[in-house]
């Protein structure tokens, strides 16, 4: 069953800016990532999504609710963390993070302190003197703490360190296992690859890809380098694998698919030494701009 609903969606903001003719869905329990560079045009989306603004064309639809005309409902069943969160900056953390329970009807902030406690976060400074990763772990609390079944994330690993990344990573593994159906942005490869089922990667507006992240990977290019004991069985490899790029007895070389048959293959020559490498999804991504 589809949960989110993005159907011929077009927000032209003039001058080629904006999303255009936009479609795709989200299944129920499903974890989508949402790939673009700076100004692609997530976030546009991703505030339909909130009913803070009305498509010029096409449907946009959560639960089979429209996300404009029933914002209200909408947003009671989903956790929204936005790309940048506004903060009463005289407040201590804790403090802004019991108001938003307050203003939500929440009466057990044991979860609260949980996620505080898991993501490090020291929240009795004031909000002014916290870094952007302290001001983003606020976020993530706020978003989390009320148990949403469906997560709206814009970018949620921004500012955040490696290990905080990774912690990231562990509690969205936890909300998927929850059968939480998420969207969520992001520009850190390994993350998306490590959390979603699908990613939609959009450019200028308009989608270029939607893939199954499990034949993404499976059809990434790899890397070969091999180190031949010979120039003379260099040179004899070079005339099956025209492609390949040779500097003496070092070769390298990119192939898709399986590499069973290309080692089965290799297996033929006398080689000292073998480097295999994953085309990393940044490099895929690269790929689909043509870049
Ligand atoms: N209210 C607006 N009025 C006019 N143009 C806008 C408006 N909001 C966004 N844009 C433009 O629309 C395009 C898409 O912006 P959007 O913020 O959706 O991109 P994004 O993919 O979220 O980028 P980022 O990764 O930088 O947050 C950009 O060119 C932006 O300048």
């Amino acid at each position: 069953m589809n949960i989110i609903t993005i159907d011929h969606v077009t927000k032209d903001y003039g001058c080629q800016r904006g999303i255009f003719n936009m479609s795709f869905q989200i299944k129920q329990g499903e974890t989508l990532g949402f790939l673009g560079p700076n100004g692609s045009g997530k976030t546009t989306t991703i505030r339909h999504l909130m009913g803070f603004m009305k498509p010029d064309s096409g449907i946009v639809q959560i639960h089979g609710l429209d996300c404009f005309q029933d914002a209200a409902q909408i947003q009671k069943m989903v956790g929204y963390l936005p790309g940048e969160m506004s903060f009463i900056d005289d407040m201590t953390g804790i403090d802004f993070i019991q108001l938003i329970a307050k203003l939500k009807g929440m009466q057990d902030l044991s979860y609260a302190y949980e996620l505080m406690q898991f993501l490090e976060l020291d929240a009795k400074a004031p909000i002014k003197r916290m870094s952007k990763g302290m001001k983003q772990k606020i976020g993530l609390v706020i978003v989390f703490m009320q148990n949403p079944p469906i997560l709206i994330l814009d970018e949620p690993t921004s500012g955040l360190d490696p290990l905080m990344q990774l912690k990231f990573v562990e509690l969205m593994k936890q909300f998927k296992q929850q059968g939480k159906t998420i969207l969520m942005s992001s520009h850190i490869f390994e993350e998306i690859e490590n959390i979603c089922d699908r990613v939609v990667i959009i450019k200028a507006g308009q989608i270029v890809a939607i893939e199954d992240m499990e034949k993404l990977k499976h059809n990434r290019y790899k890397h070969y380098e091999i180190q031949f004991s010979s120039l003379q069985e260099a040179n004899l490899f070079m005339k099956k694998y025209p492609d390949a790029r040779q500097n003496e007895y070092y070769v390298s070389l990119m192939l898709q698919g399986h590499i069973d048959d290309f080692i089965k293959d290799l297996s033929h020559y006398k080689v000292n030494d073998l480097n295999i490498r994953s085309q990393s999804l940044e490099e895929i991504f690269l790929q689909y701009y043509g870049e």
